[in-house]
Formats: structure tokens, C-alpha cells, sequence
């Protein structure tokens, strides 16, 4: 793995052309794919060779304008209603995270308020397309620094009104970071900037940043291939756990013991979402919404406040949807039981070389299953939601998004 790279999304401004790193092979290759039409979006999309809520977005704005450039180059004459029906074609790839409705819904309005009386997509229509995706790809990664500052702010108000002192580490689910956006991250974006901010070197505070644990989040593993794959990048010290071990692990470093020679107790939880509705319930990956309930345990029980863990929401405006009221009404995306039943990867030589791609079943052939990829944490279970705006806090246990 030399040539790592944590670029999820290549879009070249001069050949219109659209390639993604194929993270279904990620982190034993890495392996760039060209997306050339609508369908190949949908396909890549659907079988998560991308996935996280704002990268699919900006993969899917991006292959709209790559498949009217081609159309256009081709000498293909597209009608603006059959442009319309492919955008709504891809929007279907996966109905839960609502980034991507968003974009399409936006680009759409703009075919429909330019061009209302156009019958045939000409470069013009490119034009705003290609305008629009690459502002999209380029304002995710503006806010993802916006909510890392946020996020850090919001931690150090919190840990220096709990008058609390020493090592802290954060906890975190799935993968939300640069393989998840346009770089940097959300959930994940706000561990890079307290790694860079908070580390025992560089604080000015009586604490500092020590460690992270980043779940292994079953079925996909997006953190035990993907957050650590980042994580072990830019050196930021983590160290990985089951998703069954949440509880002991905050136990077990509540009550002052080590864990691989490391004392220091989780005191955030951060989590990014797919969907964020009115009243704050979040959508985000199958659970979390575990994590957030696991954290008011401890508060509950907890001897002071300085013990408390906050459970953060990580989010970018483009993932908030203020048109649905609550978490009930959120379409949960149910994925295939091979997920779950079984695992695919390379074969680990013996020298660490990287083998031949097999499929290995990790449970009874042929039973019934059940995988949502995700579930919505209730805003009452929630601190607080950083966007790239502000940190969010409740007022009378309500949030006003
Ligand atoms: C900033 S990524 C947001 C969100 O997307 C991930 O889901 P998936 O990997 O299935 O696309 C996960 O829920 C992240 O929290």
C-alpha cells in the first residue's frame, strides 16, 4: 500500500472525467474506478465502492455532468425530461442518507428554473451542471474544517466547564472522514483537528487528547478497513474495538484501569449522519444509536459530571433535512443478508502480501437475517449537533435546526 491515498473522489476540471477509489478493496489496494454515465454512479453507489453521505452526493453530482459531457461529445441527443428521470433513477441507489436527494433535488430546480422551456439538453444545460458539482465538491471540504473547528470548540468549552484535567479519548462509528467527503471528514474530521489541536504537545489546556477508539462496525467494517486505514495515515493513535465492547471499555477506563497501557476515559462520542431531520433524531450507521444510549447510561450512574461522555452529531448543513419532523419517518436502507453472513477479501500471505480475493462465510448457510445499515439516535439521547455553522446544544431538551 506505497501509493495511499485518502482522495475518495478524482474529478478532472480539464477532461470531465470522474474516477473513485473502489473502497470495497480498501485498505489491502488501492484502486481507482472511472465513472463514465448515471448508471455507473448508481452501480458504484449501490454496491459501495463509495459510500458516506456526502461523498455519494458529489459522486452523484459529478456523474450527472460526466454523463452530459459524454452525450454531448458523442453527439447523443438527451431530452431534459429523460436527464430529469435519470436524476431520480439515482437518487433510488440508497433512499436513507439524504445528501444525495438533496443535490439532485437542487439540480433539478436549476434544469427546471434555466431551461423550463428547453426539450433537448445542449452545453448550456452542462454548464450549470458542471458549475454545480464542482462547487459541491468544493464547499464539503471548506465545511468539513468549519465542523472540525467547531467540534474542537465545543470540546474544550465542555471539558474546561467540568474543570476536568488530564487524558481524554473519543469514540467514534463507521468511517467519516476523507473516505467519507471531499476530505477531512466530519465525525472524523473533528479527531484530526483535536488530534492536531488538543495532542499532549501542543495543548495550552490542563487536558489533552490521548487516544481514539474506532469501532469495528459490523456488517461493512467501514471502521476496522476504512477509519483505521485513516486514522494510521496521519499517525493518530487509536486503538480499534469490537462494536460489543463499548460498554466494558468505558467500565474499564471509568475505573482507572489501563487499556494497552492507556488510561484515559472517553468523554465524546461523535458520530457523522445520513440524515438529520426538524427535531434533530439522526440517521446515521446501525449503532449508533446504541452509542448514544450506552453514553446516558454512564451519565446516569456517573459520580460527577467530569465523568460524563457527550454524544456528538457531526454533520454538514447538505445531510440536515428540515422537511421531515421526525426520526420515525426516516426510510431505514435494508441491505443484502451475504453482508452479514458472510466476509470477502484478499487472502494474508504469510510475508503480508496481499493474495487472492475470496469469500469466506462467517455464519449457518442459507438462514434468515436482518441488516439495516442504519438506525436514528433520538435527539433527547443527543448533545449536540456540530455543523459547519456552530455546535448546536438543546434548549429545553429541544433542538432548533
Ligand atoms: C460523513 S459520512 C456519513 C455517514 O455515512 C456512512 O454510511 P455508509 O458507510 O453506509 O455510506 C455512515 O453512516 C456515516 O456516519
Amino acid at each position: 500500500m506505497s501509493d495511499r491515498t485518502l482522495q475518495a473522489i478524482k474529478f478532472s476540471k480539464e477532461n470531465v472525467t470522474l474516477d473513485i477509489l473502489d473502497q470495497l478493496q480498501l485498505p489491502y489496494s488501492t484502486v481507482f474506478i472511472p465513472i463514465k454515465s448515471i448508471q455507473d454512479a448508481f452501480d458504484a453507489i449501490k454496491s459501495m465502492q463509495v459510500r458516506g453521505a456526502p461523498a455519494i452526493a458529489i459522486v452523484g453530482a459529478f456523474a450527472i455532468t460526466v454523463d452530459t459531457f459524454n452525450n454531448l461529445k458523442a453527439g447523443i441527443s438527451k431530452s431534459v425530461s429523460e436527464l430529469l428521470q435519470s436524476i431520480d433513477y439515482l437518487v433510488t441507489s440508497r433512499p436513507t442518507a439524504v445528501n444525495l436527494s438533496n443535490a439532485c433535488e437542487e439540480i433539478k430546480s436549476l434544469i427546471n428554473e434555466k431551461f423550463e422551456l428547453q426539450l433537448i439538453v445542449d452545453q448550456e444545460v452542462y454548464e450549470v451542471l458542471f458549475e454545480y458539482s464542482v462547487a459541491l465538491h468544493e464547499d464539503d471540504l471548506a465545511n468539513n474544517y468549519k465542523i472540525g473547528s467547531n467540534g474542537l470548540n465545543y470540546i474544550i468549552e465542555t471539558l474546561r466547564a467540568q474543570q476536568f484535567t488530564g487524558p481524554f479519548s473519543i469514540m467514534t462509528v463507521c468511517n467519516t472522514g476523507s473516505l467519507a467527503t471531499s476530505g477531512h471528514g466530519t465525525a472524523l474530521g473533528i479527531i484530526r483537528t483535536v488530534h492536531e489541536q488538543l495532542s499532549k504537545l501542543k495543548t495550552k489546556e490542563s487536558f489533552w487528547f490521548e487516544t481514539a477508539y474506532p469501532l469495528e462496525t459490523r456488517p461493512y467494517n467501514q471502521g476496522a478497513k476504512l477509519t483505521t486505514y485513516e486514522l494510521q495515515y496521519e499517525n493518530i493513535p487509536f486503538t480499534m474495538i469490537c462494536d460489543n465492547m463499548v460498554t466494558s471499555l468505558i467500565s474499564t477506563l471509568r475505573k482507572g484501569e489501563k487499556v494497552k497501557d492507556v488510561c484515559a476515559p472517553v468523554k465524546f462520542i461523535i458520530a457523522g449522519a445520513d440524515r438529520v431531520v426538524k427535531n434533530g433524531d439522526s440517521a446515521n450507521k446501525i449503532g449508533t444509536f446504541q452509542l448514544a444510549a450506552i453514553a446516558n447510561y454512564f451519565n446516569t450512574t456517573s459520580a460527577s459530571e467530569k465523568e460524563h461522555i457527550k454524544f456528538i452529531i457531526a454533520a454538514p448543513n447538505t445531510t440536515i433535512d428540515r422537511q421531515t419532523p421526525c426520526g420515525d419517518q426516516i426510510v431505514i436502507e435494508e441491505r443484502p443478508s451475504n453482508e452479514l453472513t458472510t466476509l470477502k477479501g484478499p487472502v494474508l500471505t504469510s510475508d503480508g502480501s496481499v493474495g487472492e480475493k475470496m469469500t469466506v462465510g462467517v455464519a449457518t448457510p442459507g438462514i434468515q437475517v436482518w441488516n439495516p445499515a442504519f438506525d436514528v439516535a433520538p435527539h433527547q439521547l443527543i448533545d449536540c449537533i456540530v455543523t459547519e455553522e456552530r455546535a448546536i446544544e438543546k434548549i429545553n431538551n429541544e433542538f432548533t435546526l
